[in-house]
């Protein structure tokens, strides 16, 4: 317990600030026109500011043009309001399009745009006009990650001419078609059984990019699978991994697997972002948390959010108990059907549902810019019994808010001495400082959270990509 004393501000201090700074500015919304910000604000973001800031994960010197791509992806980028390439953008790509190909290894903090990288490359790296050849595989590790990244290759290159992308997911290929596509994207179960059946030629592939690559290569759970698409594929293929986390474990199997790889890694200590204030809540006891979640939901006018549980069952539970209590939630993990999981999702990501209920299944990669809070109801655990804090799991889930220079705020739920070692572990890990929320105060708790969100708040109707750079 003492440990987490030392990580935690005290009740009575202030939260730690959300960056950025309260001074500087939030610029209208290019997109969605400027009546929408709340001249009101104070806290406000700019997002060239944190782009000039040195030591910022968005940090960039240079422009896309100077990144030498092709002009059809430039106006792709220009499209989705893409003005300056974020850290991750400006050092992995110069490596990942020289000549020879030569395979890359990059870690970078949540939300700090990996998936552009990597989608860039695989664009340049295509010939276009062999619409049906695959010749770049992306694997993910869920069908929503996996969408997702389909829906990002089909935004940056909407002026690539005639761009097929195939999602290798399950049920979405039928049985007696090929996989015809310059791009594919997939699970990796998924894919191998379309390899098995003939059904995709892997022959011609040039990229193979592995997003959430600590989890996908992970021998206990998807790495026998990526091993074997990974001896259907070309030797000549270029091998890109990518994910916010890389612990030690798993690297030593990444370098195999993508051998002479060029690297970006980070220091424990550099893998949070600041934009994320995270809290913690001390619950007297298991069955207080759930009155302590609708208190929450009840005393807060939140964006959207997140809530993680540790298993399906409780997820139904906490869904069933809080519409029972007039509150509109939806849920979704690995027992729901494909295309409800998509229909679930799209929902989410509308706005029409505000509140997700979800288990580890969207931990990873999801990116609905409107988040503003994610609560981790259970504290991620893994290993046998699940008696190791999974520190890993906690970055992921709280890196959906706080992306791309946003706001917001993590509360994670202890009650236990259990719960309360693992949170204390983690946030050594990282070097965090975690605000504790109390449940006896409520005005307290409120004013900490909402001077945190009220800067996401300014702009209800956020729209991804949506920051106006200047
Ligand atoms: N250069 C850029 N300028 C403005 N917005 C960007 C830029 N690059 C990416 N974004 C936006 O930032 C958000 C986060 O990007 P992305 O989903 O790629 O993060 P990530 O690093 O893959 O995060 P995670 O580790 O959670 O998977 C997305 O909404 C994306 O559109």
């Amino acid at each position: 317990m003492a440990d987490l004393a030392s990580r935690i501000t005290k009740p009575d201090e202030e939260p730690a600030p959300a960056a950025p700074a309260a001074e500087t500015k939030l610029d209208g919304d290019e997109e969605v026109g400027s009546a929408l910000v709340d001249a009101t604000y104070d806290v406000e973001i700019k997002l060239s500011d944190l782009q000039n800031e040195e030591g910022n994960p968005l940090y960039s010197v240079k422009s896309f043009e100077e990144l030498g791509l092709p002009k059809s992806i430039n106006d792709g980028l220009l499209a989705m309001n893409f003005k300056k390439p974020s850290k991750v953008q400006e050092t992995a790509l110069p490596l990942m399009l020289a000549n020879p190909p030569r395979n890359m290894i990059a870690q970078s903090q949540s939300g700090t745009g990996k998936t552009a990288a990597f989608v860039l490359t695989c664009l340049t790296r295509v010939d276009l006009n062999q619409k049906t050849t695959p010749q770049a595989l992306l694997l993910a590790p869920s069908r929503e990650l996996a969408r997702q990244i389909q829906g990002v290759i089909l935004s940056i290159g909407q002026f690539c001419g005639d761009l097929t992308v195939v999602a290798a997911i399950p049920g979405a290929v039928a049985r007696d078609t090929k996989v015809e596509g310059s791009i594919v994207v997939g699970t990796p179960g998924t894919v191998i059984d379309l390899i098995k059946r003939n059904q995709f030629d892997t022959k011609n592939l040039k990229v193979l990019v592995i997003d959430e690559a600590d989890n996908m290569l992970d021998m206990q759970g998807l790495g026998d699978q990526c091993l074997r698409v990974k001896q259907k594929i070309p030797r000549t293929t270029q091998i890109l991994l990518f994910s916010a986390t890389f612990p030690d474990k798993v690297m030593s199997f990444a370098e195999k697997y993508a051998p002479s790889a060029n690297q970006m890694r980070l220091k424990h200590n550099d893998l949070t972002v600041k934009g994320i204030s995270q809290m913690y809540m001390d619950c007297p006891d298991q069955d207080k948390k759930y009155d302590i979640l609708c208190k929450l939901y009840g005393l807060m006018t939140i964006g959207s959010s997140v809530i993680f549980v540790r298993t399906r069952e409780s997820a139904d539970e906490i869904k069933r108990r809080m519409e029972s209590d007039g509150h509109k939630v939806s849920v979704l993990h690995g027992a729901y059907e494909g295309v409800n999981r998509d229909t679930l999702l799209d929902d989410f990501r509308s706005g029409r549902s505000k509140v997700l209920i979800t288990t580890n299944v969207l931990a990873r990669g999801i990116d609905v810019s409107t988040v503003s809070m994610v609560i981790n109801y259970d504290i991620p655990m893994k290993g046998p019994g699940e008696r190791e804090p999974d520190a890993e799991t906690y970055l992921h889930r709280i890196g959906r808010t706080g992306r791309f220079g946003r706001v917001g705020v993590s509360i994670s739920f202890v009650y236990d001495k259990r719960s309360y070692q693992a949170l204390t572990y983690i946030s050594n890990y990282y070097g965090i400082d975690l605000v504790q929320l109390s449940p006896d105060d409520w005005d307290e708790t409120e004013r900490k959270v909402q001077d945190v969100l009220k800067s996401s708040r300014a702009k209800p109707d956020y729209a991804p990509n949506a920051i106006k750079v200047d």
